[in-house]
């Protein structure tokens, strides 16, 4: 592989062996070794690399400009999810139970796509480049910010991102000025009750029973008490208990998340999760042990001046597929990062409208490669001229 601009072939090959190596946040070192290497291999002169040690599978490159008036910064997240793949693609996940079912795979090649570019085209700017560890879970951009990462030459003056689409045409990028994506809450419950024989409920507290009447208190939070017009979710994903028919549970875990676009619903729902489930646990006498925790995925905020350039550059450049879009209620913890530096997150088509992110039998298409590189390398050039 040439290293430079990176053809459509190029990309496609690091896409797919990206996708076989899945790993889950806070563990993508085979992944961040991938891209390391790859880094390595650009032998550009005005290039620099940065561990952190707090957060070991996090990787940042520095390109030195030419001309530097300040730096701009480019974000991929590179971890997966906790999915057997179903695609029976010839490059399917090699990690048993794991999968890019949220197309991280895509977001990487195209970011090292527009790495490459840079690393042959040396930029005006100072460019900073992100590969982020754990989105899906454990919020890795708000640990490794935490971690005084971005500071002096590593500090972004403004922050820009994708994130893939299957219900978009391949390639096309899509994005709106202010609120993208939701903020998110994960809930993490634990009723514990007291288990027993099932011809004896009297002499035990089952958690099971608690926990169903928790599951359907909760659906009366977005029903009854988030303003309809402003929208919100609640979702369960999990719900483990018990061993066998004939013992009453003690123990019941259930495990979620909570959505809305404004920060103060998102705490409204966090408090309204909070009251059922104490209520829930008096009720049923059992113990209820709740986590909630929001870490970095804050709603994601498109900052109004690089955002209305982003588009007025997206609408009008050549060869570019540009929409606008509805928020939606996915989360990002890009979301915490655009709360410290201005910017702009878009998504990118990749046309598997059958499929939804998250999916066992996501298959993003691989055309969407070279129009995602070619579009952030046409704005992010032209952010360089920009007084
Ligand atoms: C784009 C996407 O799918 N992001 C994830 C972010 C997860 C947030 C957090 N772990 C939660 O579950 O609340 C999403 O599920 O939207």
């Amino acid at each position: 592989m040439h290293m430079a601009t990176l053809t459509e072939a190029d990309l496609i090959s690091i896409r797919r062996s990206l996708h076989r190596i899945p790993e889950l946040a806070l563990n993508e070192f085979q992944t961040q070794a991938y891209i390391e290497e790859f880094v390595q291999r650009l032998a550009c002169p005005w290039l620099t690399v940065k561990h952190v040690e707090a957060v070991p599978t996090a990787l940042l490159v520095h390109l030195a400009g030419t001309a530097p008036r300040r730096t701009l910064g480019y974000r991929t997240d590179i971890d997966a999810l906790p999915v057997e793949e179903k695609t029976g693609l010839p490059f399917a996940s090699n990690h048993p139970g794991v999968m890019h079912a949220c197309g991280h795979d895509v977001h990487m090649t195209v970011a090292m796509g527009i790495l490459a570019y840079f690393a042959t085209n040396q930029p005006r700017d100072n460019m900073v480049f992100f590969f982020q560890p754990a989105e899906e879970a454990e919020y890795g951009g708000k640990r490794v910010f935490d971690a005084g990462a971005f500071t002096g030459e590593w500090h972004p003056d403004e922050f820009y991102g994708l994130h893939d689409n299957p219900a978009l045409p391949a390639g096309q990028i899509a994005t709106r000025m202010g609120t993208l994506f939701a903020g998110t809450t994960e809930i993490h419950l634990t009723f514990t009750g007291k288990s027993g024989h099932a011809a004896f409920p009297q002499k035990a507290n089952d958690a099971i029973v608690a926990a169903a009447a928790f599951v359907m208190q909760v659906q009366t939070i977005v029903s009854r008490n988030v303003d309809p017009v402003r929208g919100g979710v609640v979702t369960l994903g999990t719900f483990h208990a018990g061993t066998i028919g004939n013992v009453i549970a003690g123990a019941a875990r259930l495990d979620g998340t909570i959505r809305a676009f404004r920060q103060t619903d998102i705490e409204m729902m966090q408090g309204r999760v909070r009251q059922i489930a104490d209520g829930v646990a008096a009720t049923y006498g059992v113990r209820a042990d709740l986590k909630l925790i929001q870490g970095g995925y804050m709603p994601v905020e498109n900052a109004p001046k690089q955002t209305a350039d982003l588009i007025s550059y997206m609408k009008q450049a050549p060869g570019v597929d540009f929409d606008g879009i509805a928020p939606a209620m996915t989360g990002e913890d890009f979301g915490f990062l655009l709360q410290q530096f201005p910017g702009t997150m878009v998504w990118l088509g990749v046309n598997d409208p059958e499929h939804s992110l998250h999916s066992a039998e996501l298959s993003p298409d691989e055309a969407a490669l070279k129009p995602g590189v070619d579009a952030f390398v046409g704005f992010l050039t032209h952010r360089m001229e920009e007084a």
